[in-house]
C-alpha cells in the first residue's frame, strides 16, 4: 500500500501545487488520480518515486517510510511510464525493454527472454524486437512504456498519461490490454489522467483532484457516478453519468425471453411461420447470433448473410445491465440480443423490462460509502 499521510508541496515560487493530501492506494489495485490541469496530480504522482520531495508530511510504502530509503532502491521496485512513453531514442525496442534488468545484473539471456516475453504480452510483435523507437507507432511506443516499466516485475506501478498521446481507437484497445494484463498481474498502480471515462474504465478507485491540490472526493467509480459529493465532482463526471453508472451494475436476473431462430439458408416462408412477428434472428450452427432479418422485406430464395441487419449490439448475460439497454436500443426488433460467456444466443430482452428492472432497484446505482469525502475550497 502507497499512503500520503498530510503530504504538502509548496515549489520555491510559493505556488502550493498539493495541499495537506491523505491518500491511500491499497496493494494489487489501480488508484487513479483525475482532475483539470494544474491541479497536483503529477506532483503528487512524483512524490512517490522522489522525483519530486514533499515539502511536509510523509509517504509510506508499505512500511516504509519512502524519505528513508535510498531514491535508487526506491525506484527499483517502482515501473514508472509517461506520456510519450519517454523511450530512449537510440536503443532498440528490445534494448528499451532490458535496460532495467540489465542494470539490476541480470545476464543478456535472461533479459532477452523477459524482454521478449514481455514485448508479447503487451501485444508487440516479436519483429519489433530490433526496431527503433523512431520507427514506431505512437501506440507501439506506448506499449513499449509499459513493457520496460513491467520489466523488472515491480510491486508498484506508476503512470502518468500513459494513454492519451494516442487517437480514441487506439487508446480503447491499449486500456483494453491493459485491464486484462493487470487481472493478471495485480500490481499497485497509481495512475494520473485528465480523462475521467478513462479512470472510471481503469480505476478500482478515483480520486478526483481539484485546483489547489485538494481531493474533492475519493471513491469507488460507481459511487462517483452515483454519489458526487459536490457540484465540482458532479461537473466533472460529467452530464451522462446515470447513464454510465449502469456499466458497473450487473445484467444478472433480467427476464429473458426464449425467440425463434433460424439458420442461413433457410427458406422464407419457413423463416416466416417460425417468427413472432416480421423479424427473426438468424444464428450460426453453434447458435451464435448473425443478425436480424426483416421478414416484409424478402430477396432471393432463402436468407442469407446479404439480407441481415447487423446494426445491434450484443449484450452478455453476465454482463452490464447498460450492455442489456444498449443490445435492446440498438436492435431494429427492439429485442436486445443476450448471449452466453461462450457468445451463443441466450434469449432476448425488452428496453422497458430494463427500465422497469432499474426503477425497481435504483439504491443498487452507486451504493457504497465514498471513501473520503472533503469539501472542496473555493
Ligand atoms: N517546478 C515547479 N515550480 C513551480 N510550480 C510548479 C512546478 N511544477 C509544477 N508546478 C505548479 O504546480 C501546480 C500543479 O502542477 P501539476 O503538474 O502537479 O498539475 P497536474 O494536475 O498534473 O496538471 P496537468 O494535468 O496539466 O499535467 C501547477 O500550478 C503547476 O504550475
Amino acid at each position: 500500500m502507497i499512503r500520503f499521510e498530510a503530504v504538502t508541496k509548496k515549489f520555491p515560487d510559493g505556488t502550493v501545487a498539493v495541499d495537506d493530501l491523505d491518500l491511500e492506494a491499497p496493494t494489487g489495485k489501480l488508484t487513479a488520480l483525475v482532475g483539470p490541469s494544474g491541479c497536483g496530480k503529477t506532483t503528487t504522482l512524483r512524490m512517490i518515486n522522489r522525483l519530486i520531495t514533499p515539502t511536509t508530511g510523509r509517504i509510506m510504502l508499505g512500511d516504509d517510510d519512502t524519505a528513508e530509503l535510498d531514491p535508487a532502491v526506491l525506484r527499483r521496485g517502482i515501473g514508472y511510464v509517461i506520456q510519450h512513453a519517454g523511450l530512449f531514442p537510440h536503443r532498440t525496442v528490445l534494448g528499451n525493454v532490458t535496460a532495467v534488468p540489465r542494470l539490476l545484473g541480470w545476464s543478456k539471456s535472461e533479459a532477452r527472454s523477459r524482454g521478449m516475453d514481455l514485448l508479447e504480452r503487451v501485444g508487440l510483435d516479436a519483429a519489433m524486437a530490433g526496431r527503433y523507437p523512431a520507427q514506431l507507432s505512437g501506440g507501439q511506443q506506448q506499449r513499449v512504456g509499459v513493457a520496460r516499466a513491467l520489466a523488472a516485475d515491480p510491486p508498484v506501478m506508476l503512470m502518468d498519461e500513459p494513454f492519451s498521446a494516442v487517437d480514441p481507437i487506439v487508446r480503447a484497445q491499449l486500456q483494453d490490454e491493459f485491464l486484462r494484463l493487470q487481472a493478471e498481474l495485480e500490481k499497485t498502480i497509481v495512475l494520473v489522467t485528465h480523462d475521467i471515462d478513462e479512470a472510471i474504465k481503469l480505476g478500482d478507485q478515483i480520486a478526483v483532484f481539484a485546483r489547489g491540490g485538494h481531493i474533492a472526493q475519493m471513491a469507488e467509480p460507481a459511487t462517483l457516478l452515483g454519489r458526487p459529493a459536490n457540484d465540482f465532482v458532479a461537473d466533472f463526471v460529467g452530464r451522462d453519468r446515470g447513464y454510465r453508472a449502469l456499466g458497473f451494475r450487473q445484467a444478472a436476473g433480467l427476464p429473458l425471453h426464449t425467440e425463434p431462430t433460424v439458420r442461413p439458408g433457410t427458406a422464407w416462408s419457413d423463416a416466416a411461420s417460425a417468427s413472432l412477428d416480421h423479424w427473426i434472428l438468424i444464428v450460426d450452427d453453434d447458435d451464435r447470433p448473425l443478425g436480424w432479418t426483416d421478414l416484409d422485406r424478402p430477396s432471393g430464395d432463402v436468407i442469407d448473410s446479404t439480407t441481415m441487419n447487423l446494426g445491434g449490439t450484443l449484450a452478455s448475460s453476465n454482463g452490464a445491465i447498460r450492455e442489456a439497454l444498449d443490445a435492446a436500443l440498438s436492435s431494429p426488433s427492439g429485442r436486445g440480443v443476450v448471449v452466453d460467456g461462450s457468445g451463443r444466443f441466450a434469449g432476448s430482452v425488452l428496453a422497458s423490462e430494463v427500465v422497469a428492472e432499474l426503477a425497481n432497484k435504483p439504491e443498487v446505482v452507486g451504493a457504497g460509502e465514498a471513501v473520503i469525502e472533503q469539501d472542496v475550497v473555493p
